[in-house]
């Protein structure tokens, strides 16, 4: 539905060319929350700008549906953004105007009759659940309310893509949380494709199916939530992952090991690594010792780590791996003293 094949974008700036997105390729499926994380001036703004053209690329394409967005006629490229709503970290509401006409000035913009605008404002209104804000104005609203007017606004004209430029970076983490659950529910009920760009690991972990990570205009990792979670390749990946997974084992805890056996498991979609492990335990003449570890929910299924220990005879140990590796993710932590 989206897709980014071999975009570069260069800015020129005294003299010299600078490419703040750099040979990117990237598929958007129909329906699909996609996330693109990266620290600041990775160039995420810019990529989603390509999106509904406010930027043009200075090589490769972006399509939509198939469409070669550069070769298609104003017209055409007028209609196509109509069907794509944008949601910004600042809300970008019209101060002197109401809710309503906030979230009906799309549809105005584009000549609906006033009936019309009437209805739909409604309808969509309360499917943010601000029916009883409508004569409101922006500076009544805390932040969240008016994240959701900028949601209405941007679904006002029944868009099939919703570009999020930190819609969350502003709100307070239960805010936040709210407003990704209305992110959901929208691609739920309307089936709507949306980019999300974030610096934040917490916003990808709560409703992104898959994730694009960005250093220096490139995507340097990509994939599914499960898969980069449980194994980060990158190093700015694996930070990102840092954040929001705290799986280092404290000095603390090691300090008091004696063992020379301390093993990452990680749970990934439908692996129960507990199962896994006091079958290890009662397979195998070793003991296992779980020292640490944090479980979260990625897309509504367990996830984390447990890190564990290993006593036993060393060759009893490698078979234990060898059983634990065909089930779940093992990294070794430690095995060979200090
Ligand atoms: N119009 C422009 N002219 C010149 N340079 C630009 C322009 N827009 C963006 N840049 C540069 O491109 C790089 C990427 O910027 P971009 O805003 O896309 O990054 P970002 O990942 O969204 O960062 P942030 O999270 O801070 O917004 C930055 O170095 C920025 O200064």
């Amino acid at each position: 539905m989206i897709r980014f094949d071999q975009v570069t974008k260069s800015f020129d700036h005294e003299g010299t060319s600078f490419k703040a997105v750099n040979q990117v390729d990237l598929e958007v499926q129909k329906g699909e929350i996609f996330g693109v994380i990266g620290f600041s001036g990775a160039g995420k703004s810019t990529l989603v700008r390509l999106v509904n053209q406010l930027e043009r690329p200075s090589s490769g394409k972006v399509l939509i549906d198939g469409q070669d967005m550069s070769q298609v006629s104003s017209g055409k490229l007028r209609s196509i953004r109509r069907g794509i709503g944008m949601i910004f970290q600042h809300f970008n509401l019209l101060e002197t105007k109401t809710v309503f006409h906030n979230v009906a000035f799309p549809l105005t913009l584009a000549g609906a009759p006033k009936r019309k605008v009437k209805e739909r404002v409604n309808e969509i209104l309360e499917f943010v659940g601000l029916s009883d804000r409508a004569n409101h104005y922006p500076d009544q609203l805390s932040g969240g309310q008016k994240q959701r007017v900028g949601i209405a606004r941007a679904l006002a004209t029944s868009p099939s893509i919703l570009l999020c430029d930190e819609a969350t970076s502003a709100l307070d983490p239960e805010t936040t949380k709210s407003i990704l659950n209305l992110l959901k529910k929208v691609r739920d009920e309307y089936n709507i494709t949306i980019l999300i760009i974030t610096h934040e690991m917490n916003v990808i972990k709560e409703i992104c199916d898959r994730v694009a990570v960005m250093e220096d205009g490139k995507v340097v990792e990509a994939g599914s939530i499960f898969n980069l979670f449980s194994q980060p390749k990158h190093p700015t990946t694996q930070k990102f992952v840092q954040t929001v997974m705290n799986d280092e084992i404290p000095k603390s805890i090691l300090d008091q090991v004696e063992t020379r056996y301390i093993y990452r498991v990680t749970f990934t979609d439908g692996s129960a690594s507990q199962p896994v492990l006091s079958n290890v335990a009662k397979q195998f003449d070793l003991e296992v010792n779980v020292l640490y570890g944090q479980i979260t929910e990625l897309q509504d299924s367990p996830f984390g780590n447990l890190i564990v220990e290993f006593q036993g005879d060393d060759d009893e140990i490698q078979r234990a791996l060898e059983y634990i590796k065909q089930q779940v993710i093992i990294q070794e932590v430690k095995s060979d003293g200090r």
